[in-house]
């Protein structure tokens, strides 16, 4: 059967500029292969400047591979296709508000996805960001309004909705919900579960959070200084893992506790 995602070696260098020096190459990701089905959940985990984000990026194409090729459905990635992976793998960024247009309201920001990655016409693109809004726990007048209008959990929904609005396969989301106040996390994270369950999409989290990744996660891949450590089910990760990294990773959380919030009610409500 066709794999829905599949890194064959791929790799990513950076060439750090000191002054005049001659430039030094870090190894962000060294040659890296795995395989993701359709509707699961991979969650990224490791310490700071392990390559989480690269892997984030490089799958999302915000960079290209130094080395190796990216499959989708078997299809190989064209690195300089960015219209060929917006369409299919959407990104959701860390700072909700950052990452959103103020002078624009919400309903163009979310009109400019169907704009760039559909035919629809003005009309439909209009009635589509309306079901969109609706889907995520907004309201259709949201689409009326700026972003600093709403509060941040709002916002996040409103980074979601963009994220979903073009009818993607996959959306990676990096550390998208750390700077969220737990009960609006909590939320957040069961829309999420929502989304994918009605949709079938497949989420790829980077996150420092072992209750988040128990909580949503199919399958961990664990990561050190640029090198995958350990990868397998979250349930045979948790159960046997085979590396101490992987023991701490998944037995610390410094975070609040989302999984009792989040198990308490799957709902799509507004904060
Ligand atoms: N654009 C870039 N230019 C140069 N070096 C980079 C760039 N992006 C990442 N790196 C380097 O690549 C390595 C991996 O970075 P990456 O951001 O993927 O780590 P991370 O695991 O996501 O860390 P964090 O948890 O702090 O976000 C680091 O050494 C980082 O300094």
């Amino acid at each position: 059967m066709t794999k829905l995602l599949e890194l064959k070696n791929v790799s990513k260098y950076y060439v750090h500029k000191d002054g005049w020096l001659p430039g030094r190459k870090i190894c962000a990701l060294e040659p890296l292969t795995l395989t993701l089905e359709r509707g699961e959940t991979l969650a990224i985990m490791g310490e700071t400047g392990s390559g989480k984000s690269t892997i984030a990026k490089l799958i999302a194409g915000a960079e290209k591979p130094s080395t190796g090729e990216i499959y989708l459905n078997g299809q190989l990635l064209d690195p300089r296709n960015y219209r060929q992976r917006s369409r299919h793998i959407r990104m959701i960024f860390q700072d909700s508000l950052r990452s959103l247009n103020p002078q624009t309201t919400i309903g163009r920001q979310l009109s400019e996805a169907l704009l760039f990655n559909t035919t629809l016409t003005s009309e439909e693109q209009r009635d589509h960001v309306m079901l969109t809004l609706r889907k995520v726990g907004l309201l259709p007048d949201h689409y009326h309004f700026y972003p600093h209008m709403l509060s941040s959990g709002q916002q996040q929904r409103v980074c979601i909705a963009r994220a979903i609005i073009v009818d993607p396969q996959i959306i990676v989301a990096d550390e998208a919900f750390v700077s969220l106040d737990p009960s609006i996390r909590a939320q957040i994270i069961n829309l999420i579960l929502d989304l994918q369950e009605d949709m079938s999409i497949s989420f790829i989290f980077v996150s420092h959070s072992a209750e988040i990744v128990k909580h949503v996660a199919d399958k961990i891949l664990i990561m050190h200084h640029g090198k995958l450590v350990e990868f397998g089910s979250t349930q045979t990760m948790m159960l046997q893992p085979q590396e101490q990294l992987t023991r701490l990773l998944l037995q610390t959380d410094l975070q609040n506790n989302v999984t009792a919030a989040t198990s308490s009610s799957h709902s799509t409500t507004q904060e």
